[in-house]
């Protein structure tokens, strides 16, 4: 599988330098990158073993190299002379990168690091391409300098011999086993004994060691984690695509699909006359557009920061981090359990691998993990949000993607109750910034216990956890309404597609206001009459997007061959092509299969014979 996979990378690779030439000639915008990442991951079920290259370890060189590393090594990385992953979690760490144990001793004779996986728990453990594709990595390491810790450095290390592509000597790689999915990427280990590069295999845009061994620190620490905020934008985008994709397979099937009359004697519907279909389905269409527009937003802002970081400008880096992260927990949160929804949505026939909702699932599922533990995350923008909390009550101002909870704490009550869109959208910031307000009143009390900051944010974890989500939600929200109600092209619109748009406004809301109801309800008196309203609604705009979910999952525009699922095909056979895929299968090769003989008549017979001699 591994094999295939490369081989498919590679021509993809191909295929997208040369669009990239053709439409981007010479650009280094991130975009082609992205979509040929994309596309070849799209057209890889089993994962696309380039994508670290792809992502991380080409922009590794790119944003933490200087400028001469990057003519050394980041040329013919981006022009895939050299294959390269991003090597940081080890077997046993990944979150808490300050406990990393592989180590960088700086011998200041040779002008050389000694590269040191000290212990099996040390050995780099999940890098992407790492167990037979790569012959390069981005080491992280602990920096030592006179057996001092310095924090964590990047290192160019290179595995494999470019001709021979053996493992070269001090280096023990190779391939950490099967997995639920991804199983084309070849996730690796990495372990180095007394392995040397030179001093300049450092990356050292941001941070130096000199060649007489003194350490010039980096003005800002957590530039070293930017590789993760990029491949955090990434996922938001990637993950929005795979609900997409799903989304478009149960949409489709549900059209196609017939069963159970609504009225007796009627005949049977298509499954999304169901008003419970159209609940799983409809808003996980709306959905993954709702976090597209969001990753969109959060791509521009990358870039922006990107171009502001390499002019020294660190100022936009805790926003970018704090909407990356939340935008990463959130997509694939809810990309991942709305494709559970949407196989189940397809009954028997989404169980089936023809369908591909499984293999979705688990390029999709992953995400919550990879980049950033999701819960993990939470934890980092519920301290966020502590840290702004104490901006709002020392009356400082927040960053513009924070500006509501400036807002909302000014507020002494909640307005009359409308039910109005921006009533919805107050309503989500108000409950969110009511959660801020408790845990941070939980937060302060055991840091004024004497409690150390890092206990408090674990104590306070359920609390930080449930702001940080409703942060992403109010973020998500906002963004969404802005671009449908206030958005500077809406008059660029027909009528008809504006409809759609607020129709998909409403299902968002008012989906949310639900999921969240207990959150809301602790900070806002609602009235029974206004919830009912609500849930007539709720169930009003379902009917009136039902038309519209085909234009809708289409206007996505996946191939067939993308989507790789007889459930969600453009031309609607889906009968045919599940028998058609079952017909492939090997055990209908023979009509009488090998284990007959082997097994089941032996069985059977023993059985039988046993039968008779009990009768006797
Ligand atoms: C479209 C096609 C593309 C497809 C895309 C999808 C997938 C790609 C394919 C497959 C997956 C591929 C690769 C996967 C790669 C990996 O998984 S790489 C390894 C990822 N590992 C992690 O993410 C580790 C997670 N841990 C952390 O990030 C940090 O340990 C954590 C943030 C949790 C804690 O940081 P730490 O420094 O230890 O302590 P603090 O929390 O106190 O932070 C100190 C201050 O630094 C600020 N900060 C932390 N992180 C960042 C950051 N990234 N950027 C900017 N600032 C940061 C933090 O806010 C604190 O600031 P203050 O001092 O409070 O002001
Ligand atoms: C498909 C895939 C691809 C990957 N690709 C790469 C790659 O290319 N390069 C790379 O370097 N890494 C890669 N990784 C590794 C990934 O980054 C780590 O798995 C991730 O950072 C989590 O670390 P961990 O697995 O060690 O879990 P741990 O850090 O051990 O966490 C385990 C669990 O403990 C809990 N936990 C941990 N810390 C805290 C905390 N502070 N507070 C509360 N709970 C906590 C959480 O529930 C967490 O799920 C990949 C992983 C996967 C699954």
């Amino acid at each position: 599988m591994a094999s295939m996979s490369v081989k498919h990378a590679i021509a993809a690779a191909k295929k997208l330098r040369s669009l990239q030439e053709r439409f981007n000639p010479g650009g280094s915008d991130i975009y082609p990158a992205l979509m040929g990442d994309e596309a070849i991951t799209a057209l890889i079920p089993s994962g696309n073993p380039l994508s670290v290259h792809i992502l991380m370890f080409t922009r590794a060189l790119r944003e933490q190299g200087t400028d001469e590393q990057y003519e050394k090594f980041g040329r013919r990385a981006d022009n895939n002379e050299i294959i390269g992953t991003f090597a940081q979690t080890e077997l046993g760490h990944g979150t808490y990168l300050r406990g990393l144990e592989a180590r960088a001793d700086y011998d200041r004779g040779t002008e050389e690091f000694v590269l040191n996986t000290p212990k099996l728990s040390s050995y780099k453990w999940w890098p992407g391409g790492l167990g037979q594709t790569c012959n390069y990595c981005i080491f992280v390491a602990q920096l030592y300098i006179d057996n001092e810790a310095k924090g964590m450095a990047m290192f160019v290390v290179q595995i494999r011999d470019e001709e021979t592509h053996m493992p070269l000597p001090g280096v023990h790689v190779g391939e950490i086993g099967k997995k639920m999915g991804l199983n084309g990427v070849n996730n690796g280990f990495l372990g180095l004994k007394d392995y040397r590069v030179p001093r300049l295999n450092m990356l050292m845009r941001h941070q130096q060691v000199l060649p007489d061994g003194r350490f010039v620190k980096s003005p800002v620490s957590q530039v070293s984690y930017f590789p993760m905020v990029f491949v955090r934008c990434m996922v938001a985008r990637q993950n929005s695509n795979y609900l997409a994709q799903a989304a478009t397979i149960a949409t489709r099937y549900s059209v196609i699909r017939r069963q159970s009359p609504i009225e007796e004697g009627q005949p049977e519907p298509k499954i999304l006359e169901h008003l419970t279909q159209q609940m799983k389905v409809i808003p996980e269409i709306v959905t993954a557009v709702v976090y597209r527009l969001a990753a969109a937003n959060l791509q521009n802002m990358y870039n922006e920061t990107a171009e502001a970081v390499y002019r020294k400008d660190f100022s936009r880096l805790p926003e970018l981090h704090a909407l990356a992260c939340i935008l990463k927990v959130a997509t694939s949160y809810d990309s991942t359990y709305g494709i559970e929804r949407l196989r189940q949505a397809c009954g028997g026939h989404g169980y089936l691998t023809a369908g591909n909702l499984g293999n979705i699932f688990a390029m999709a599922a992953p995400a919550c993990t990879y980049e950033g533990e999701n819960s993990v995350l939470y934890l980092q923008v519920g301290k966020i949000l502590m840290k702004n909390w104490s901006q709002v009550l020392a009356g400082r101002e927040l960053m513009p993607s924070m500006a509501y909870i400036s807002e909302c704490s000014k507020m002494t009550s909640f307005p009359q109750w409308t039910g109005s869109w921006e009533c919805l959208l107050k309503a989500i910031q108000y409950a969110c910034v009511g959660s801020i307000r408790l845990a941070f009143q939980s937060y302060n009390a055991r840091v004024q216990s004497a409690q150390s900051q890092t206990a408090a944010v674990n104590y306070s974890g359920l609390e930080l956890t449930k702001a940080a989500e409703l942060h992403g939600r109010s973020y998500v929200a906002g963004n969404f309404y802005q671009q449908i109600v206030n958005s500077p092209n809406k008059h660029q619109r027909s009528p008809q597609f504006q409809k759609v748009l607020e129709n998909m406004l409403e299902l968002h809301l008012i989906q949310i206001f639900f999921r969240h109801l207990g959150d809301i309800l602790r900070f806002i008196r609602i009235t029974e009459d206004e919830i009912s309203a609500l849930q007539r609604r709720l169930e009003e705009v379902l009917k009136e997007l039902r038309p519209d979910a085909v234009a809708i999952t289409d206007a996505f525009d996946f191939n067939d061959k993308i989507l790789s699922s007889a459930l969600g095909c453009y031309d609607g056979n889906v009968y045919e092509r599940l028998f058609e895929a079952a017909l492939k299968h090997p055990l209908n090769r023979k009509s009488v299969p090998d284990f007959f003989e082997a097994h089941l008549k032996p069985f059977m017979k023993e059985n039988a014979d046993n039968a008779k001699k009990s009768k006797l």
